[in-house]
């Protein structure tokens, strides 16, 4: 059976035009004018995009010592509600090592994900274990290795291990990705606020100020230039973090920069609320910045200097962050955007003109899929991609509510925030997964794993670059070596 999406505007990343879409299973048969099918989905009067992909999540995630509510059925049902049809989502190891872990994810997302999927490996430490099960992680088809500078004594990662590791991506054709804020000075600031006797959430933010996002972002850019890798600095949130990411572009480093919806449009001030669980509700880290960092992010964007635009769906129910009433430094960290990610970003971006609609496609889906090297299977239009499409509708408003949510949380940090523009239909793999105003769930399990392929095409041009300009041991003859001394 086929279906034809009909009387639309296609907007990809680099151009907008009309023209109608022929699905055949799961993939784009063909693009072009007056083409028919079995089935007719109607997209007049509104747009055609590549489904979004949301590459930081953390469903069901075992964190603080307490699990992320979110699972992947609510999660992935969340993505497609929104336009996302595709997450990717960071295993974590425990004391079982990468590939126990890794079943454990499996398990969780084979049964329950309604989206496209795939992981990134966390390396939370160091090891020869470590080092040969990169390798086996490699082959499973994952690209992606998370370090994280931040969570002192329990995720964190020093300096030697990062390198160590972001060695071992180089040899392996893999992207270190990066959790950029200094751990160590976050640690002695937030024990100075405990003992100034400000337990609450405001000093969640007060011990995390942005120096501490820069110079960890810088850091981790001179070490990924010295072991010759590409490096991806997640939920960039500030305008010292995007400023090392900025000046090391402009040296031609190859890094990558990730802000999230929540820092491009709340602020601070969220933590200054008198209500302990509003502020409790909006932990996570980077916390939120003052607003001026928010022009930053959005100048980046436009600009180029930061490619892709996230949620860190990381969501945990107001009672979980009760565990943090005595102590802010108790509160898991984390927030949620899955299903809100687009349409805030639509509104707050093409609607006011921060972004084009061509730069909303490159930031929610393209540039992800080139990164992580799953383009033009995800991230385009183009014959033979995965039918994985929104019919955008930019008429389609309404005001964003955890009353009716598709997330289980109990409460949305974007609750009040009018939203213009919304998925009319979402399609993964040709099947339509989301149609507004029906609100059916698709099937938990119908999403797949999407296997990634290492040495992109950024790999391999700098592993060239190092190998050309890597410095080289000086021929002397034995006349120009001392002698007799
Ligand atoms: N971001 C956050 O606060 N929680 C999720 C874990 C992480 O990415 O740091
Ligand atoms: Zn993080």
């Amino acid at each position: 059976m086929s279906k034809v999406i009909k009387g639309g505007t296609i907007v990809a990343a680099d151009r907008t035009y009309e023209a109608d879409i022929l699905i055949e299973g799961e993939r784009i048969a063909a693009i072009g004018q007056n083409l028919s099918g079995d089935t007719v989905i109607d997209a007049s009067d509104a747009y055609i995009m590549p489904g979004g992909i949301d590459p930081h999540t953390h469903l069901e995630m075992p964190f603080m010592g307490t699990t992320a509510a979110e699972t992947w059925e609510s999660g992935t049902f969340a993505a497609v509600s929104g336009g996302t049809t595709m997450v990717v989502d960071f295993v974590i190891p425990g004391q079982d090592g990468m590939l126990a872990a890794l079943e454990e994810w499996e398990n969780r997302a084979t049964r329950q994900a309604s989206s496209d999927y795939s992981y990134h490996m966390c390396v939370t430490d160091w090891s020869e274990q470590i080092f040969s099960d990169m390798a086996k992680v490699v082959d499973r088809g994952i690209n992606t290795f998370k370090h994280f500078m931040a969570y002192k004594g329990a995720l964190m990662v020093n300096d030697d291990e990062m390198f160590a590791s972001f060695q071992r991506c180089a040899a392996l054709g893999a992207l270190p990705l990066v959790h950029a804020e200094n751990g160590d000075i976050v640690a002695a600031l937030q024990q100075k606020y405990i003992d100034a006797g400000i337990p609450g959430p405001e000093a969640h933010a007060y011990s995390r100020p942005p120096e501490v996002e820069g110079e960890a972002t810088n850091r981790a850019i001179m070490i990924a230039d010295a072991a010759g890798v590409p490096v991806y600095i997640v939920h960039v949130s500030c305008e010292q973090s995007h400023e090392a990411i900025r000046r090391a572009r402009q040296k031609g480093m190859r890094v990558f920069g990730e802000p999230l919806i929540q820092h491009l449009t709340l602020d601070e001030s969220e933590y200054q609320n008198p209500d302990w669980m509003h502020a409790a509700r909006r932990v996570m880290s980077p916390p939120f910045r003052d607003k001026s960092h928010q022009d930053s992010l959005w100048a980046g964007l436009a600009a180029g200097s930061l490619q892709v635009v996230a949620t860190d769906h990381a969501a945990f129910t107001s009672e979980q962050k009760t565990l943090g009433l005595d102590d802010f430094r108790k509160i898991p960290n984390g927030t949620g955007g899955l299903e809100d990610r687009m349409p805030v970003l639509w509104t707050r971006g093409v609607d006011t003109g921060r972004l084009t609609m061509n730069e909303f496609v490159a930031v929610t889906s393209t540039n992800i899929a080139r990164i992580l090297n799953i383009y033009p299977q995800k991230g385009a239009i183009l014959p033979g991609s995965d039918a994985d499409l929104v019919v955008w509708d930019p008429k389609l408003s309404k005001t964003i509510s955890a009353s009716n949510q598709k997330s289980i949380i109990d409460y949305n940090v974007f609750e009040g925030f009018k939203v213009n523009g919304l998925p009319r239909y979402t399609l993964s793999r040709g099947d339509v997964v989301w149609s507004h105003g029906q609100n059916d769930q698709p099937q938990p399990g119908r999403g797949k794993f999407v296997k990634r392929r290492p040495f992109p095409a950024v790999n391999q041009a700098l592993s060239k670059w190092k190998e050309i300009t890597a410095p080289r041991a000086v021929t002397r003859s034995a006349e120009h070596m001392p002698i007799g001394i």
